[in-house]
């Protein structure tokens, strides 16, 4: 079953190439161009932001993030391009600003949305301009920059981009780390956990967008220029796949699913997006539960920490987050007389000293507490420690 995929924790070994070699993996062509696309910069029209979102992400894409207005046109739009009737509706909700809506009572294992493949953004979408799209291709990227390429050269191109009313319900802010600076990681996560992560995923994408500068952007400025090419807009386009992408399992493809990709996430949930390549030939959710008609319906991105969704998607659950857990390290006592006894006791049971153990809200394994049983154990008979199970 499919979920939305990506996080900062997985992004790094996935698709962002070490800084060297992505140098050397580039073609240098530099052919002149035959029919250069036409990328207007400032973007005008229904996708304007104002002055402080400019201010802040740089890129005049998208909407407000709470933003239902452009909702009716999206669905309008995907239904002409072969969607289905739907029993969902885009609305305001308490639990991520938009969501998906039941607009009719559903039953626990109803199959839902059936995006058809045709809607989906993928690595094998067909670029508006065909130039940028030869280009990118021969440079041979992998998915990730490559898909973040092709959502700033499509929402450059406006309303003759074919996926123009899906960028206009696209957040122009995604809540996404990358929209932070170092500086407020530094402040606002001193004490977090997912510090280092949060400064290594920005660290990064922006490393890779200096690669692609370097050895794309720059060598061929009429078609990705400057002025739309910046490192906001790449951040921008990267959020957008941080929180948005997701892998299909039973086709092995990452994919951006208009319509499904409005679902938010709820830690209890087990529903997931997955492409039916039998029946409906396109992407479905079964729900894990009945809703009632003006119920938020919820996926599962995956079992993530809280810290984990936060670096991705920009958000803490509000409810129990069953992943939540607290790595705890305990140690047998070296200057325990029995210390080589209870290490061998241990050892056997595959563990060793020190030794960490997950302690979630919902509980902590076995293990830990037999653990603890050996480290406080008066005995220093091998037999007697060896009975204890960890
Ligand atoms: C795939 S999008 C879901 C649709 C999104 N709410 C929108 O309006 O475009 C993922 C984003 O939704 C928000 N989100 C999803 N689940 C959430 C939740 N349980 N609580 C708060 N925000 C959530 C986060 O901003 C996340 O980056």
């Amino acid at each position: 079953m499919a979920s939305f995929a990506f996080h900062a924790i997985s992004l790094r070994s996935s698709f962002l190439p070490p800084t060297s070699s992505l140098a050397v993996t580039f073609s240098s062509s530099s052919s002149p161009l035959a029919s250069p696309c036409v990328v207007r910069f400032p973007i005008l029209s229904s996708l304007q932001s104002t002055a402080e979102d400019r201010k802040r992400t740089g890129v005049n894409w998208g909407c407000d993030p709470q933003s239902i207005e452009k909702g009716s046109l999206l669905q309008d739009w995907l239904m002409k391009e072969g969607l289905a009737k739907q029993k969902l509706v885009l609305d305001r909700v308490d639990s991520g600003g938009r969501g998906l809506v039941a607009t009719q009572s559903l039953r626990q294992g109803e199959r839902l949305l059936f995006v058809p493949s045709g809607l989906l953004i993928t690595a094998d979408s067909e670029w508006g301009c065909a130039e940028t799209g030869r280009i990118i291709k021969e440079a041979g990227l992998p998915e990730w920059p490559m898909l973040a390429i092709f959502l700033i050269s499509e929402a450059s191109r406006e309303e003759s981009s074919r996926w123009f009313p899906y960028f206009a319900t696209l957040p122009k802010t995604p809540s996404s780390i990358l929209q932070w600076t170092e500086e407020e990681v530094n402040t606002w996560l001193t004490a977090s956990p997912v510090r280092e992560k949060a400064l290594e995923c920005i660290r990064d994408v922006t490393e890779t967008y200096r690669d692609l500068r370097a050895t794309i952007f720059l060598k061929h400025p009429e078609v990705f220029p400057s002025q739309v090419y910046t490192l906001a807009a790449f951040k921008w386009a990267f959020g957008i796949l941080f929180s948005r992408l997701v892998r299909l399992p039973s086709v092995g493809k990452l994919a951006l699913v208009p319509w499904a990709d409005m679902l938010n996430h709820s830690p209890q949930v087990d529903s997931f997006l997955d492409f039916d390549q039998n029946n409906a030939k396109s992407v479905v959710t079964v729900t894990d539960r009945a809703y009632q008609s003006g119920e938020q319906v919820f996926i599962s991105y995956g079992k993530r920490s809280s810290g984990e969704l936060f670096l991705a998607y920009g958000f803490i659950p509000s409810e129990l987050n069953v992943h939540d857990s607290v790595e705890l390290e305990m140690e047998i006592d070296s200057d325990d007389p029995s210390f080589e006894a209870k290490l061998r006791a241990a050892n056997e049971q595959g563990l060793s000293s020190p030794q960490r153990f997950p302690v979630r809200k919902d509980g902590f394994p076995a293990q830990l507490l037999a653990y603890a049983r050996l480290i406080a154990s008066r005995t220093s008979d091998p037999a007697q420690l060896s009975r204890i199970d960890c």
